[in-house]
């Protein structure tokens, strides 16, 4: 191994230990820390407090501005407008190209309100009512995200939304063109130029400028993160997401320099992603580990890479694919990738991911920008319970009863037995009242 080789983690199934060493490396407690909670809720508190105020003044404090006011901080719909034509063709080929795809499968996720009707002519059924208005949160501080833009916003037009806000922050005032022709594309409404622990807030609160909305979907920083846990019940949230994450499952039939390359797509978002391979081959997982170091030197995003590698990255040996499958449902990974022969067959094993890609072709990055399912997953092993961002996270359900006559006597006699059993006498007389003996007319 050369100096500056990465020293990937190497676990093994047979190890003693393997237990303790996994769990310590899927340990994650960044999500938030007291120091970011109490720094947090001084931002919302001013936010909530002092409106405009206080967002441009920490957005200039923080995203290094000069903005007066709040109209220096909007861009209208003309502005993304101009954004999305002064693309650069081939940028605006691709967004649009990634723009449909996301929004045809979305369409699918969509959900229709249902209803039925029993014998004696009751109606029950559930009505699907979309957001009055969503929030989408960019990141913007390390990097642009324009294909974040289209897999918030694109499920929100598509659940039928009536107001998209995006917030995104744009440190030293830069703009990202792409960002704003994609939140054109995407159908968003106002793009306000700010971020971190102040835009959330001023997304839950509302300020003079920023309208309330009634959820915030969107990944971003600790400091989003932190703020969008603080501000739920205020506003409904989609998750807290953390750092990105991999797991590659490999047969040994893979070339290496693609594993690596997919490893190090997800590293290369953050120091605290985690990228991890598994397989039953201890020589491929050689192989790949070689790649990694004859490719990391020539990363822009090395150093990241680099820290990424070293304090979360792991390959892991284990006896064939059955332990991998165990493996893979104990990490809960967001982004699982079956570089194997049979993934279909792998596939159905799978209990708990945020999105699988199947088969050696189907590299994450693709799911990334442009295949079409969400980008936005549940990390840090939330797969276990939370699902990928879509159209049903802007939508809502109501339960719809409509009883006849004779149904609410059938359910009365019910009811007004399991009310006194409750000792709820209002319950049991309001239940009564509908049986057929003590209705003095029919409604
Ligand atoms: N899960 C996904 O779908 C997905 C997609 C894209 C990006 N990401 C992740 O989102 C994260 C984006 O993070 P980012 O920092 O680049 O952008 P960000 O937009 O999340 O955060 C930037 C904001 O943080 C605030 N901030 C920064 N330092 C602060 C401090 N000391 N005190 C208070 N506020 C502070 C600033 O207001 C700034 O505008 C990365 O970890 C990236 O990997 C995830
Ligand atoms: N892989 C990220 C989510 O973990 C999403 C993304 C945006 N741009 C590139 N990748
Ligand atoms: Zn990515």
């Amino acid at each position: 191994m050369t100096d500056n080789a990465v020293k990937v983690a190497r676990l093994s199934t047979t190890q003693d230990d393997f237990d303790t060493r996994l769990s310590a490396l899927l340990a994650w407690e960044g999500v938030s820390d007291k120091q970011v909670a109490e720094r947090v809720e001084e931002i919302i508190d001013a936010v909530r407090s002092q409106g405009d105020a206080a967002v441009v003044e920490y957005t200039n404090r923080l995203d290094r501005m000069q903005a007066r006011d709040m109209s220096e901080l909007t861009l209208g719909a003309a502005r993304l407008r101009e954004a999305y034509e002064s693309l650069p063709e081939a940028q605006r080929e691709a967004l649009a190209h990634a723009a449909e795809r996301i929004r045809l499968y979305h369409q699918r996720q969509k959900p229709e309100s249902w209803q039925y009707t029993e014998a004696d002519g009751s109606v029950l059924g559930q009505k699907v009512t979309p957001l009055d208005r969503a929030g989408i949160y960019v990141p913007g501080g390390k990097a642009a995200y324009p294909s974040s833009v289209l897999m918030n916003a694109i499920p929100a037009h598509v659940a039928g939304v009536r107001e998209i806000v995006m917030v995104v922050p744009t440190p030293d005032g830069v703009l990202n063109d792409l960002v704003l022709a994609a939140a054109h594309l995407a159908g968003v409404d106002y793009v306000f130029t700010v971020g971190g622990a102040q835009a959330v807030a001023a997304l839950a609160y509302g300020t003079q400028s920023i309208p309330r909305v009634d959820k915030v979907v969107g990944p971003g920083n600790i400091y989003v993160a932190t703020a969008k846990r603080a501000v739920f019940g205020q506003v409904g949230i989609d998750m807290i997401a953390g750092p990105s994450e991999i797991l590659v499952v490999t047969d040994g039939e893979t070339d290496p320099e693609w594993l690596a390359m997919d490893l190090f797509s997800q590293a290369e978002h953050d120091e605290d992603a985690q990228a991890i391979l598994v397989g039953w081959d201890p020589a491929h997982l050689d192989a790949v580990q070689a790649a990694i170091e004859r490719l990391l030197p020539t990363m822009e995003r090395e150093a990241i890479i680099r820290e990424s590698l070293a304090s979360r990255g792991a390959l892991i040996e284990c006896r064939d694919r059955d332990e991998a499958l165990t493996i893979i449902n104990r990490i809960a990974p967001e982004h699982l990738e079956l570089s194997v022969a049979d993934p279909e067959e792998m596939a159905e094993g799978v209990r708990h991911a945020g999105a699988i890609f199947m088969g050696r072709y189907t590299a994450e990055a693709l799911g990334d920008y442009c295949a079409g399912p969400n980008h936005v997953l549940p990390t840090s092993g939330t797969a276990r319970f939370s699902s990928p961002l879509g159209v049903y996270d802007f939508q809502k359900r109501s339960s719809l009863i409509h009883c006849s006559p004779e149904g609410a006597a059938t359910l009365g006699r019910t009811a007004s037995v399991l009310a006194r059993g409750e000792s709820l006498t209002a319950h049991a007389r309001s239940a009564e009242n509908r049986l057929a003996e003590n209705r003095l007319g029919d409604t």
